[in-house]
C-alpha cells in the first residue's frame, strides 16, 4: 500500500458521489491514511450519521454550487446512475477523472452520460482498513497523470491490479468485488456449525471469527501457497482430514463457489448499462 501523501501531490477536491457501505470505506480509508478533509466534497442524498460527522473535519457535504473537479468517484448503485450520472456533469471537465466503482456500469456508459476521462474500478470493502483490493481498468483518452492519480487513490485502500480487458470486470466483481461477503458467510456459518456441534453460541462466533481473521491473516503475511497452508493443518488421519474429505468433496466448496461465482459474474452482465 502507497500513502496517501503521494495524493498531496494533487490539489483539486476530492468528489466522492455515493458516500454508502463502499464509497463510505473508501472514504474512511483515505481519511485514516491522512487524506485532507478539505479536499473532500461529499454528494449524498441522506448522508449517515458518520458521514454527516465527517463534515466538522472539513468535509464539504452536498455543496450548492458545482464546479469542474480533479476526480469525480462514481460510487451509487448501478441501478440509480441513470437517474443520478445526469446530475454529476457540472463538476465533470473533460480533463476531470471519473472513476467509478459501479459494478457492471461499463465505461461506454459513463462517457455518455458523465463524460471526463473514465477509468472503471472494482474494489471491495477491506479498503476502509486498508486491505482492500482494487482492479482498474481505464478508458483510451485516460492520460498517464489521470492513471498515476488513480493508482494513488486507491493503493491507499489496499493492493491495485490494472486490466486492459473491460471484459474481465464482470468476473473480477464476482471473486474480488463480492469475495468479502463469502468469507464473512463462511465467519456465519463456522459458528452455526459449532453450534450444532454443541458450543455455547458466543463461544463458537468467538471461535469462528477468530479463525476465519487469523487464518486469513496468516495467508496476508505467509509468503506459503494457501493450499500449503491447509495442508499444514491437515495431520494425516486426523480431525481436519475428515472434514477436507467433505469440504473437497463432489458437493463440497469447488462446484459451490464455481456456481456462485458464475451467478455474480452473470449478475453483472445484467446490470450493464
Ligand atoms: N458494497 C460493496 O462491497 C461494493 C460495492 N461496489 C459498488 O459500489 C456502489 C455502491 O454500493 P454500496 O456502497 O454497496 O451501496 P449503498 O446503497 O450503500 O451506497 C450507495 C449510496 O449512494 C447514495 N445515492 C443515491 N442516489 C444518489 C445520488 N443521486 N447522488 C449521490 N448519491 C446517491 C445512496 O443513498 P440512499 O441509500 O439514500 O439511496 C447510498 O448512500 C455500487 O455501484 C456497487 O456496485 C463495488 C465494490 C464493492
Ligand atoms: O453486491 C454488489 O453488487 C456489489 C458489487 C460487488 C460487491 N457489492
Amino acid at each position: 500500500m502507497t500513502s496517501v501523501s503521494e495524493l498531496q501531490h494533487t490539489t483539486g477536491p476530492i468528489v466522492l458521489a455515493g458516500a454508502g457501505k463502499m464509497g463510505g470505506a473508501m472514504l474512511t480509508g483515505w481519511l485514516a491514511g491522512g487524506l485532507d478533509p478539505a479536499r473532500v466534497v461529499v454528494i449524498e442524498p441522506m448522508p449517515s450519521a458518520e458521514i454527516t460527522a465527517l463534515a466538522a473535519r472539513g468535509i464539504r457535504l452536498n455543496p450548492a454550487a458545482p464546479s469542474p473537479a480533479e476526480v469525480v468517484i462514481v460510487a451509487v448503485k448501478p441501478q440509480m446512475f441513470r437517474e443520478a450520472g445526469p446530475a454529476l456533469k457540472p463538476w465533470v471537465a473533460d480533463t476531470t477523472l471519473v472513476l467509478s466503482i459501479m459494478a457492471g456500469t461499463t465505461i461506454a456508459s459513463l462517457q455518455n452520460v458523465v463524460g471526463g476521462a473514465v477509468v472503471r474500478a472494482m474494489p471491495n470493502t477491506p479498503a476502509a482498513i486498508g486491505r482492500g483490493i482494487t482492479v482498474a481498468v481505464p478508458a483510451s483518452d485516460v492520460s498517464a497523470a489521470q492513471r498515476a492519480l488513480t493508482d494513488a487513490l486507491l493503493r491507499a485502500t489496499g493492493a491495485v491490479e490494472w486490466v486492459d480487458d473491460e471484459a474481465l470486470m464482470d468476473a473480477v466483481t464476482a471473486v474480488s468485488g463480492s469475495g468479502p461477503a463469502y468469507v464473512f458467510l463462511l465467519a456465519e456459518e463456522l459458528a452455526r456449525a459449532g453450534i450444532a456441534a454443541g458450543l455455547p453460541e458466543a463461544l463458537a462466533t468467538r471461535l469462528a471469527r477468530d479463525t476465519v481473521s487469523g487464518a486469513g491473516e496468516l495467508l496476508h503475511r505467509s509468503e506459503l501457497s494457501s493450499a500449503t497452508l491447509r495442508q499444514n493443518v491437515t495431520s494425516p488421519g486426523g480431525t481436519t482430514a475428515a472434514a477436507l474429505s467433505v469440504l473437497m468433496g463432489p458437493d463440497g466448496f469447488q462446484p459451490l463457489l464455481e456456481r456462485a461465482v458464475a451467478a455474480a459474474t452473470a449478475r453483472s452482465k445484467e446490470l450493464a448499462t
